[in-house]
């Protein structure tokens, strides 16, 4: 019997590097497979529908909600995130792994419902660190920043719900150690 298809959630405060150390990985191995979310939240410039999100009104995702299309939803900083449940469902039952990029609201849902998942904090080297990655990205507004920085208190004092901890300081080398975690490299 061939070992149980694995699902991987990356997970970390916001501004700490996830979607930067996944598309370094992605660039080296383009054949890691990233669930698409949707979201309420609007595009930033350069986003296109469909590849950084599926984005989407309020009316659609409570359709999403209600029908139980999502794997697992919260509401981040004002916006709500969900895992659409097909396109995981049909990856791992090709035994094909699968990578979820989440908050901490949805890892400590997939831990529930599919306990065999394992679950990677990002880390950054220190606090100060967070705050200059998260304003330098020049991508939301004053007021935004703090809410992402009052959730990243609470995501950072979670740390030890995870299986493994890695501290993004070098973009290659954290790519490097997710890469090997995902049984890729
Ligand atoms: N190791 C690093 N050293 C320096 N800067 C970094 C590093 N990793 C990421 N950054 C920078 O930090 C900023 C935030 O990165 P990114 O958008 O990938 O964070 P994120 O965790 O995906 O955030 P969010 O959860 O808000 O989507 C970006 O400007 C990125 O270039
Ligand atoms: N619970 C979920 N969280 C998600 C999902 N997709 C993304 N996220 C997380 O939301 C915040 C903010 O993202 P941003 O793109 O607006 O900066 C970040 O922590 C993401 O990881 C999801 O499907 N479910």
């Amino acid at each position: 019997m061939s070992e149980r298809p694995r699902l991987t959630v990356l997970s970390g405060p916001s501004g700490v590097g996830k979607s930067t150390v996944v598309a370094h990985m992605r660039k080296m191995h383009p054949e890691v497979w990233l669930s698409v979310s949707a979201t309420t939240r609007h595009p930033r410039p350069g986003e296109k529908n469909g590849v950084q999100y599926h984005f989407v009104d309020n009316d659609e995702f409570d359709k999403l909600v209600a029908n139980g299309e999502l794997l697992e939803w919260a509401e981040f900083a004002g916006n709500r995130y969900g895992t659409p449940r097909a396109a995981v469902q049909e990856k791992l039952e090709r035994g094909e792994p699968v990578l979820l990029e989440i908050d901490l609201q949805g890892a400590r849902q997939v831990r529930e419902s599919m306990p065999e998942a394992q679950l990677v904090f990002l880390a950054p080297p220190s606090w100060d660190e967070l705050v200059r990655r998260l304003t330098g990205r020049g991508t939301e507004s004053q007021d935004v920043i703090e809410k992402r920085l009052a959730a990243a208190k609470i995501e950072l004092a979670a740390e030890p719900e995870f299986d493994t901890t890695l501290v993004n300081t070098s973009v290659e080398q954290v790519a490097a150690e997710l890469l090997a975690l995902l049984g890729v490299a």
